[in-house]
Formats: C-alpha cells, structure tokens, sequence
C-alpha cells in the first residue's frame, strides 16, 4: 500500500476521534494541545438522495416522503465506547470458555483467583484495587495461558464487558520491566478515545508501580523528532504507531516483547487500519508475544487474527443465547405514523408501563416521537447517533437510573446496546436491514431475554402498511413464535395483555 494511502486514511480515521478530545478528561500533559477537529463521531447524513426504503423498508422515490435513510452510518467505534462508559460491571457469562491449544499436550491451567497467578505484588495490588476479586470467565484461561513460560501467542474472543481489556492489561503490565527504559508493549486500538480508555485501565492498573510508564501513540501527541520513547507501554492507533515505528522512528520494534490487538472486529471495520496494523505487526521480533482480541469472530476477522497472530491458542466464549421463550409479542394494525402515535397513547393509557424502549427508523420519528410523548406528559429520553458518544452514554445512564420512562432511539443508535431491566419494546418500525428486509438478529436481540434475565416481557410491533405486515410475517416465521394481532381501540384487551 501506498505511503500516501494510509496517510490519509489515518487522518481520516484521527478526525473522527479528535471531537471527543474536548469531552474526554485527558491527564497526559502532551495530549492537552490537541485541538478537535472535526465532529466526526457523529453520524452522517448520506448524500445520496435516491429511493429509499421507507420506515418499514417500503421503496418510496418522492423527495417529499421522508427519507429513511436520513439517518446513522452504523458506527462500531462508537458503539464500543459507548457500551464501555455505559458499563461498569462484567457481563455474566454461563458459556463454558472453548479453548483450542497450539500444543494440545501441555495440560491446560485456568486459575480462580489472581493469587494463583504469582503477579508483581505491586499488579496485584492493582487489581484489587479495582474492586476485581476473582478473574472473570474468560480471563480464568487466557491470563495463565498469557502469563506462561515460554511465552505463548493468543487469539481470543468474547461479546463485549467480559474482562478482555483487563485481561491483556495484566498481561502487558507483568511482563513490563521497568528497569528497561524502552517501549517493551504494544497495544494497538481502533480510534483515538478506544485507546484513551484502554490506557486509563493500565494507567489504574499499574499506579502502585511508581516506575512504570505508559505513551500514547495518537495523532496530536507531538514528539520532537529524533526523540526515542522512554515510556515502557505505548497505546495507540495504527496510523501513528506505523509512523511511530517506522517514519519517525521513536520505537524500536525490535524491543517489542508483548503485542496486542485490542478490538479486531472494528479494527478491520476501519479503512485502512488492517493494512496498517499487518505492516507493524511484520517489524516485531519472530518471539514477540502476539495476543489479539474480538468481541464478534465472523470470518473476516478471523482471516485477519490468522494472519497476525502466528501459532495462536484460541480461546473463544460463547455470547449467552437470547430466546423468544419469555416474550409475548403483539402487532398492532396501523395506517400512518399517526395512528401508531394513537395506539402507543392508548397502551399507555390502558396498562401501567415501568419502562419502555421504543425503536425508530429514523432521527427525524425518533425526535418527533420523543416530543409528542412529552406533551403527553411523558418523561422521555432520546438518543441519536447526532449526539456525542458521551452524550449518548449519559442519557442511557439516566434511563437506567430510572429518570426517564420512555427511551426513544433509532435503530441504528441502540443496535448492540444493553439495557437489561426493560421489559417492554416497542417497535414503532419494525428493524430492517439496509436491503429492506427482516433484521431477525436485531429483533431477537432487541426483545429477547438471555437465561439470566429470564424475565417475562412485552412486545408490541407496529405495522402501517402491507409491506411492514410482509416484514412482521416474515420474522414470525423466521422464529417460529406467534405474534398476536392487538386492538389497541379495546382497553379490555389491551388490559389482557399484562397478564
Ligand atoms: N475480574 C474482574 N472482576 C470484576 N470486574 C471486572 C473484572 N474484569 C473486568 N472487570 C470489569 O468489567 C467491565 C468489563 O471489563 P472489560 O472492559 O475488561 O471487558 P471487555 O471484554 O474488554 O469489553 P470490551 O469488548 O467492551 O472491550 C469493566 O468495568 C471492568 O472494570
């Protein structure tokens, strides 16, 4: 590839994160002159005005209608931040962890406490510190498969809040010397405020070691040139790490004792950044320590962990399985926007509702569904992909908080966002993918509920044309699960419903 590509596609990737500098709390010195640039974090608005599915993936070609499409670029970035800030537990897991070993004759260890590890006492300390007692699921077997002599390289996945960052924090942290005064890790991250968090976690980890030091390898962190890195750790993008390495030679690859590839799935979501992280990955030592880590394993990541991370040991933890089994799901039978409106109002009058999530197709129903709520007297929440990923994680916090009722969002905005205690959905448009058709993944992930909040739920579709009712057909066979027609000019049937 050439220079100048991947260039531009790291300034192109470091605008999209250089907006949330201002809401990001930065403690390095040099990293406060970073002056945002663009607002990239938020969503765009295709430019292409052509026909377009309708809410429902209708194909409406009037400029008058409106456009379903006037809405967000699905943004996995940002929805990892997002699920990030928005998380501060471990998501439970009663998966068993599959592990696949290089040498499947050296026995297999997984430890239950971190104890059983033999860390610095200072890392331990650390750990504690962080309010963690005992290793999560996953890190029961990757720590000790990380952590053993002679170093063994790992490919690991698991959804999202399982304990990964954790996980290869500690890896990179015991088996730092601090005596050396050169980069000895390398963590590669996807956008700028990824590995903003992902450096607060080594930075938490390690304070009780005094010596240790972290570099982060972001665009607007200026060094002067010539300049070689005394930092042990260095976290960064690909783009800057590439220059790094390479161009500015302020670290030596060759010293590289740990590397790791934090987030592969929206790694190589991101133009450019596979190129970029296999070309850093070829200037490291043949007996660095590779570890790469994914929340999703689709096959595309998998080619690119395979061609990073040589001789690899998996470890791989299944996502919980959501069912239909707990859910009652209803359609109601609409002929516009408005009447939907009408029978959302009349389920609310009918049935008490403690909270509700209620999905859109598109900003502009999201908004104006938000304000019609609230002259009803609603308190409602909106989310948007318009708004800042720290924006969005605070009105999250506040719904779980309680402070609002009503959530409304896009969906888009919400896809991949956890918010367990709901148990009433609303699909105001039904989910559909960018073709139009059924997105049963999203549906099923949306109302379903995993063995641990086996809890009953509710969900009401709305349908407002013979399309949407196409579209609802099709994901109840899809699931094999009936979806029961609701009069929602009946209060007595509506009443019905809670029971
Ligand atoms: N052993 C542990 N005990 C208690 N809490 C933990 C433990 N390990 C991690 N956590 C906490 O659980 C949450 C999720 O952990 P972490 O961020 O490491 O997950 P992850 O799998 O890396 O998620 P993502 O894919 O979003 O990066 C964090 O708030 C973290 O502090």
């Amino acid at each position: 590839m050439a220079t100048d590509s991947w260039a531009l596609a790291v300034d192109e990737q470091e605008a999209a994160a250089a907006e949330s500098l201002s809401h990001l709390e930065i403690k390095d010195e040099k990293l406060k002159d970073v002056k945002p640039k663009a607002e990239t974090l938020k969503a765009e608005t295709p430019k292409d005005e052509k026909s377009k599915p309708d809410v429902n993936g209708a194909v409406k070609t009037d400029n008058n209608v409106e456009k379903a499409e006037d809405d967000e670029k699905e943004d996995k970035a940002a929805q990892s931040l997002l699920n990030k800030l928005i998380r501060s537990n471990l998501v439970n897991n009663t998966n068993q962890v599959e592990v696949l070993q290089r040498d499947p004759n050296s026995p297999l260890y997984s430890v239950k406490s971190f104890e059983e590890l033999r860390l610095k006492p200072q890392l331990l300390q650390g750990v504690y510190s962080m309010g963690f007692n005992r290793p999560s699921k996953i890190q029961e077997t990757a720590l000790p498969l990380m952590l053993a002599a002679p170093y063994q390289n790992l490919i690991a996945q698991s959804q999202s809040g399982t304990g990964k960052t954790a996980a290869f924090v500690l890896a990179m942290l015991s088996q730092v010397d601090p005596a050396n005064r050169y980069p000895q890790c390398l963590c590669l991250s996807p956008t700028y405020e990824l590995a903003l968090q992902t450096g607060k976690v080594i930075e938490q980890m390690g304070k009780f070691d005094p010596e240790l030091k972290l570099e982060y390898a972001v665009r607007g962190n200026k060094l002067e040139r010539g300049q070689k890195i005394s930092e042990h750790i260095v976290i960064g993008t690909p783009g800057t790490v590439l220059d790094w390495c390479s161009k500015l030679k302020f670290i030596d690859p060759k010293k590289i004792k740990v590397f790791v590839l934090d987030e592969a799935d929206v790694m190589i979501a991101t133009q450019g950044h596979q190129d970029q992280s296999i070309r850093i990955q070829r200037m490291l030592p043949r007996d660095c320590q590779m570890l790469l880590f994914s929340a999703t394993f689709e096959d595309s990541v998998w080619k690119f962990a395979q061609k990073m991370v040589p001789d690899p040991n998996i470890i791989k933890l299944k996502r919980e399985e959501e069912t239909l089994d707990t859910i009652k799901q209803y359609y109601v039978l609409c002929n516009n926007r408005d009447e939907k409106f009408q029978a959302l109002c009349n389920i609310y009058g009918a049935i008490t509702i403690a909270q509700a999530m209620i999905f859109c197709h598109t900003k502009k129903t999201a908004s104006w569904l938000a304000a019609e709520l609230s002259k009803e007297g609603h308190q409602v929440a909106l989310l948007n992909g318009d708004m800042m990923v720290e924006q969005r994680a605070a009105v999250i916090e506040r719904f779980r908080a309680g402070k609002e009722k009503v959530l409304v969002t896009t969906n888009v905005c919400a896809r991949g966002i956890d918010v367990e205690q709901v148990s009433v959905v609303i699909n105001f448009d039904l989910p559909v993918d960018k073709d139009g058709n059924p997105d049963n993944e999203t549906y099923l992930h949306r109302i379903g509920r995993t063995g641990r909040f086996g809890k009953r739920g509710l969900a009401v579709n709305m349908v407002d044309s013979k399309h949407s009712l196409n579209i609802l057909t099709r994901i109840q066979e899809h699931f094999n699960k009936k979806i029961e027609k609701l009069d929602t000019d009946d209060l007595d049937e509506i009443e019905k419903i809670t029971n």
